[in-house]
């Protein structure tokens, strides 16, 4: 296949998966974030990419957010809403930062395509994704390899999280530019 058949193959992939989505969980997510002091979100590798990429918009869009890891990241508290972005739903620090929510009795998200994982059974509001996770070899599920599709998949659905705000917030693109980076 060339490249344009794959790009093809990808964006066919990526409208199958995210479709499975479940709406209802998606707005316990929305409404968790309104309700929430601060807003932190974690992932690794290329989930973790997919973390900056939300948190940035969460900033635009003026929310309180961080990335879980930076030097700026403050503490997490009880009025606070954890999510965390994992594939597999048992990559070690991610399962140990969760466990650690969890007892700070903030709201924890798990978006996975597993929500029988370690971090899938400690969270409060499940997101599944069903892609092929990272560890999971050739599933079927996807041409791509390792957890691409996931954390493809990752990145739309945080945008729709983000356009989901925007509504219920009446806030528009031309605001959120206010608050771009303006030293770049
Ligand atoms: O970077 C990753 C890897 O390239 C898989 O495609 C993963 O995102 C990283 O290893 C984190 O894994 P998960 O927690 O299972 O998403």
């Amino acid at each position: 296949m060339n490249t344009a058949g794959y790009t093809d193959e990808i964006l066919a992939e990526l409208k199958r998966t995210t479709a499975l989505i479940d709406d209802e969980e998606a707005e316990k997510a929305v409404d968790g974030i309104l309700r929430a002091k601060k807003i932190f979100v974690a992932g690794g590798g290329r989930s973790g990419f997919m973390a900056k990429a939300f948190v940035m918009r969460m900033m635009h869009v003026g929310l309180d957010a961080y990335v879980v890891g930076e030097t700026v990241t403050p503490n997490l508290e009880v009025d606070d809403i954890f999510i965390v972005g994992s594939g597999s739903g048992e990559t070690q620090s991610l399962a140990a930062m969760t466990k650690k929510a969890k007892s700070i009795g903030a709201t924890i998200v798990a978006v996975t395509t597993n929500p029988e994982s370690t971090i899938g059974k400690l969270a409060d509001i499940r997101i599944e994704i069903p892609a092929q996770a990272k560890g999971e070899g050739t599933s079927g599920k996807s041409i791509q390899p390792m957890g691409s599709l996931f954390e493809q998949s990752l990145l739309v659905f945080y945008d729709a999280v983000i356009l989901r705000f925007m509504d219920k917030k009446g806030l528009k693109s031309d605001v959120m530019y206010g608050r771009h980076a303006n030293l770049e």
